[in-house]
């Protein structure tokens, strides 16, 4: 009888559960249930789209191991019976934009930041919630015992530890952990002096679990550390050195899996860690393949009409440029930004034209995160492109001309619940390096590179 292991992607806009047979990961069937909008949830909608979720996969009752992979940096506060203090503030939420200003020059400026952490934080950062906690709700603050990020929370509460509100019994990982401020990177060591400058006193912070420990059971089901989405992500497309990948879900992120850390002074680069005790330098943008629904609802068309009327339109879109700071920006910071359109005239006010530009507004950001990641020296023959956004044809077609390499795509899956199975997958092996699985599909886009259409973005960004 075959071994089954499950993989979860809780992310922004929604809870996956895939089932994966743990010897070659072939799919065995999967489930999945929507979280509610906005930049604070409730974690409990996180539980209960989990269960959901696990439900509509087909339970676990037949599944050996299970691994949760999930969003970022999302502030879960704990007071000491284990409660939830106040709903989570998650990674695109810019109301501590502020209290990061205040914690980089606090600590003399954002060279000691990526000295110290690997990365000098923005909004997004847990440590910046922390503090904006602090000034605005201190009785919420002084009550917050122990501080978890939604991986951790979940593996936490599928473990029962919430029931005996053991806060001891919390874990985390490496990737998670990098993305919260108060973790070095380098050295794999908790930073308490952060956490306590940016809340204003200590709390417990769960224990760093290694790549491939069983941290708990859920009933038989043994529980993998789990670790953040892209780090998930990452482990789960298999991507192999020279590949960048770039994934367009509702963040947009540029990373690659590398043996070094980095300590990108001017924050561009996030360095991160990855699931499996190497390294993980990435650049998020706040808009991604939300820009594409607005831009749908703008025009009163569904996304495949939207993907038709971009690739009507030239490369450039005739000067039109689409700034999609739809939310804020966190690279290049600007919390306050909104989007703007420029360029337009007579000839070009077309949906076609509004539409291309809306993708290559959003790949042109994207395009600055990949320049970023190789002027570190990260080498990037080819991209792989995933996420829901990679569903969109026109998306397909224009990224390699912006990004000026061939895009590989691998067939439309969810990645990082992938590599939460596969991560569970390894809690069984127990040996030093994941398990080998089949590689997907994949579809190769190339196209001649389209630097003026990254050129005119760039005066417009810039203006
Ligand atoms: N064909 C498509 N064209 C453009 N965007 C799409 C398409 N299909 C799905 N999406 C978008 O992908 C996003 C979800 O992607 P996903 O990677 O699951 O995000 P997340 O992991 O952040 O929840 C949604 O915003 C959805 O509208
Ligand atoms: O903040 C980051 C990375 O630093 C985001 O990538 C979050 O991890 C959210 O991911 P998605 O829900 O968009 O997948």
């Amino acid at each position: 009888m075959r071994t089954l292991v499950a993989g979860v992607d809780s992310s922004t806009q929604s809870c996956k559960v895939v089932v994966r047979d743990a010897e070659d990961g072939t799919a065995v069937r999967s489930g999945s249930a929507a979280h509610p909008d906005g930049s604070e949830v409730d974690p409990r909608h996180w539980w209960s789209a989990l269960s959901l979720a696990i439900e509509r996969a087909g339970g676990l009752a037949d599944v050996a191991a299970l691994s949760v992979g999930g969003q970022q940096h999302g502030m879960v506060a704990l007071d000491d019976t284990g409660a939830v203090i106040r709903d989570a503030l998650l990674w695109n939420d810019t109301r501590s934009a502020r209290a990061a200003a205040d914690l980089i020059a606090e600590l003399g400026g954002p060279k000691a930041w990526a000295d110290a952490v690997g990365t000098v934080p923005t909004a997004s950062f847990t440590v910046t919630k922390l503090r904006w906690l602090a000034e605005h709700e201190p009785d919420n603050a002084a009550r917050v015992a122990a501080v978890a990020l939604p991986h951790d929370w979940l593996t936490w509460r599928l473990a029962g530890g919430a029931d005996h509100a053991d806060l001891d019994t919390l874990t985390t990982d490496r990737g998670d952990a990098s993305g919260t401020g108060y973790y070095a990177t380098r050295t794999g060591t908790y930073l308490p002096e952060h956490l306590t400058r940016a809340l204003g006193h200590g709390a417990h912070l769960p224990r760093v679990a290694g790549p491939a420990e069983q941290v708990g059971t859920a009933g038989p089901v043994r529980l993998g550390p789990g670790t953040g989405d892209n780090a998930a992500v990452a482990l789960g497309v298999g991507a192999e050195p020279g590949d960048v990948v770039v994934s367009i879900g509702t963040s947009g992120t540029v990373f690659a899996v590398s043996d070094t850390p980095t300590a990108d002074e001017t924050g561009t680069i996030a360095g991160f860690a990855d699931a499996t005790g190497r390294h993980l330098p990435l650049v998020c943008t706040l808009n991604a393949a939300r820009v594409l629904t607005a831009t749908r609802e703008i025009l009163s068309v569904d996304l495949d009409r939207l993907s038709e009327l971009a690739l009507s339109a030239p490369p450039g879109a005739d000067g039109v440029v689409f700034l999609p700071y739809l939310e804020g920006e966190r690279t290049p910071n600007r919390p306050d930004a909104t989007g703007s359109v420029h360029g337009l005239t007579l000839a070009t006010s077309t949906p076609a034209h509004l539409a291309r530009a809306a993708v290559e507004g959003v790949l042109c950001g994207l395009a600055d995160g990949l320049d970023a990641l190789t002027t570190a020296g990260v080498r990037a023959d080819r991209v792989v492109l995933v996420g829901g956004g990679a569903r969109s044809a026109a998306l397909r077609a224009i990224a390699p001309g912006i990004f000026g390499r061939p895009v590989l795509v691998p067939e439309p899956a969810e990645y990082a619940a992938e590599g939460a199975a596969r991560q569970a997958a390894w809690t069984l092996t127990g040996e030093a390096e994941p398990p080998r699985w089949g590689s997907a599909r994949t579809s190769l886009y190339e196209a001649d590179p389209t630097p003026h259409v990254r050129a005119r973005y760039a005066e417009v960004r810039d203006a």
